[in-house]
C-alpha cells in the first residue's frame, strides 16, 4: 500500500461554485495542538481552501509529512520551537518544489528571510506577506504591542530609544495543552505575573517589529479564565518631545489603521468619557484587535491598551489571514 492509503486523509470540501481554478491545499502540521485546533475549526468555513490531514499515528514521522507537503500549496506549523525547526528543514529539503510554510512558532519571528506576519503593522506588510514563501506568526502580547508602539514611533511622538514599559495579562490557553491542564486542574494559581526575569521569548520580535532601539520591559501575567488578553503601555506623556495630547496618539493610530477590517482603533477615553475599565474577552473568537487610548489632559498621563483574543488575532485567526493573504485568496 502506498504511503498516501495508508497514513493521509483528506477533508475534502467543494471548491466555490463554479470556479474552474483548483482549490488550495493546505496541511497544518500540528494540528491537534491549542493553535491547530483554532486553525482546523475555521478552515471548515472556508470553502475555497482543502485541508489535507495526517493519520494520528503518523503525525510526528517525517517520512509521512514529507509526502503529505509534496501534495500541498502551503504548510501551517502549529508546534513547539524545536518541531518548527525539523519541519522546516524537510520543507527546505524539498527545494522549489515545498509548499509555502506559515509558522506560529517562535522560531522565525525575526529571521531576516521571514515575512512577519502582521498584515496591518505597516501598509506595506501585507504585500510582503503575499509575496512571501516563508512567514511567520506573531506571537500574540507582540501582536498587541507592536500595534500599538509602532505607528507612534512611526509618526515621531515616541522616540525609538524611549524606555519603553509593556504589561499585559492572558487567559491561560496562551500557555497551550500543559497549562491549560494546569488551570483546568485547579493546580494553577487564579493570577501570577512572569516575564520577571525580562528574558519572555516575545521580547526580540516586540522590540525589533516597534523599531525601538531600547529594550523595552515586558511584564506579562496569566489568570484564571481561559482566552482573551490585553496589553498596555503607560506614558507620562510629558517627558515625550513636542508633549504631545492623548488625542494626537489615538490620531496616529486611527491614520494607521483607517480602512482596516480586523484593526479598529476606539475613541479617545479622557476625562470627559466615563468607564476607565476593560476587560479581556470582549474579542474572543474573533480575529479582531481594538486598540485604546485612555489619557489625561490633566495629568500629561497616558495609557495604551489593545484587546485582542489570544487565540484569534493573537494565533488562528491571524495565521487564517495570513494564509489567504499567502494563497492569493480574498480576505474572510
Ligand atoms: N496558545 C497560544 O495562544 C499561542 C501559541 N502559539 C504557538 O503555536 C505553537 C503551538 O502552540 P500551542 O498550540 O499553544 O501548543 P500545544 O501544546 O497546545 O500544541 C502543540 C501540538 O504540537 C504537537 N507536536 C509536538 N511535536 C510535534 C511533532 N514533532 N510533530 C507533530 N506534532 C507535534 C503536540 O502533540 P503532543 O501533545 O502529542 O506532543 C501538540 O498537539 C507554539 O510554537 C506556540 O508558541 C502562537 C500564538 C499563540
Ligand atoms: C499565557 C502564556 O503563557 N502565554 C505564552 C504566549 C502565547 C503566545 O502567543 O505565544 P507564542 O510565542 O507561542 O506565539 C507565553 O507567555 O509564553
Amino acid at each position: 500500500m502506498s504511503l498516501s492509503e495508508t497514513s493521509l486523509t483528506e477533508t475534502a470540501k467543494a471548491p466555490t461554485s463554479g470556479a474552474a481554478k483548483k482549490p488550495a491545499t493546505v496541511f497544518v502540521d500540528g494540528g491537534s495542538g491549542t493553535t491547530g485546533l483554532g486553525i482546523n475549526e475555521r478552515l471548515k468555513l472556508q470553502s475555497d481552501v482543502v485541508v489535507k490531514t495526517i493519520a494520528d499515528d503518523k503525525r510526528k514521522d517525517p517520512a509521512a509529512k514529507k509526502a503529505l507537503m509534496e501534495e500541498v500549496d502551503l504548510v501551517i506549523l502549529c508546534l513547539p520551537d524545536e518541531a518548527a525547526k525539523e519541519t522546516v528543514a524537510l520543507v527546505d529539503s524539498m527545494g522549489p518544489s515545498g509548499p509555502k510554510v506559515l509558522d506560529a512558532s517562535t522560531a522565525y519571528r525575526v529571521a531576516p528571510d521571514w515575512a512577519y506576519g502582521f498584515a496591518e503593522m505597516t501598509p506595506e506588510q501585507a504585500g510582503k506577506i503575499r509575496a512571501a514563501r516563508k512567514v511567520s506568526n506573531p506571537g500574540c502580547y507582540p501582536t498587541g504591542g507592536i500595534a500599538l508602539l509602532r505607528p507612534i514611533v512611526d509618526a515621531g511622538l515616541l522616540p525609538s530609544d524611549y524606555p519603553v514599559t509593556v504589561n499585559a495579562v492572558s487567559g491561560y490557553s496562551g500557555g497551550g495543552k500543559s497549562m491549560i491542564a494546569s488551570f483546568e486542574d485547579g493546580s494553577a494559581p487564579s493570577f501570577e505575573l512572569y516575564g520577571l526575569g525580562f528574558e519572555h521569548k516575545h521580547l526580540p520580535e516586540l522590540q525589533l517589529y516597534s523599531n525601538l532601539t531600547r529594550r523595552p520591559i515586558f511584564i506579562p501575567s496569566v489568570a484564571n479564565y481561559r482566552q482573551g488578553m490585553l496589553v498596555s503601555v503607560p506614558l507620562q506623556l510629558d517627558t515625550l518631545p513636542g508633549k504631545p495630547t492623548g488625542a494626537d496618539l489615538q490620531a496616529a493610530l486611527a491614520k494607521r489603521y483607517a480602512g482596516s477590517k480586523y484593526v479598529s482603533v476606539m475613541p479617545l477615553q479622557n476625562e470627559t468619557t466615563k468607564g476607565g475599565k476593560l476587560e479581556p474577552e470582549a474579542l474572543n473568537e474573533t480575529n479582531m484587535l481594538e486598540l485604546y487610548v485612555f489619557a489625561s489632559d490633566k495629568y500629561h498621563q497616558a495609557v495604551l491598551v489593545a484587546r485582542l483574543d489570544n487565540l484569534g488575532k493573537g494565533a488562528s485567526g491571524a495565521a487564517v489571514q495570513n494564509m489567504r493573504l499567502m494563497l492569493g485568496l480574498p480576505e474572510e
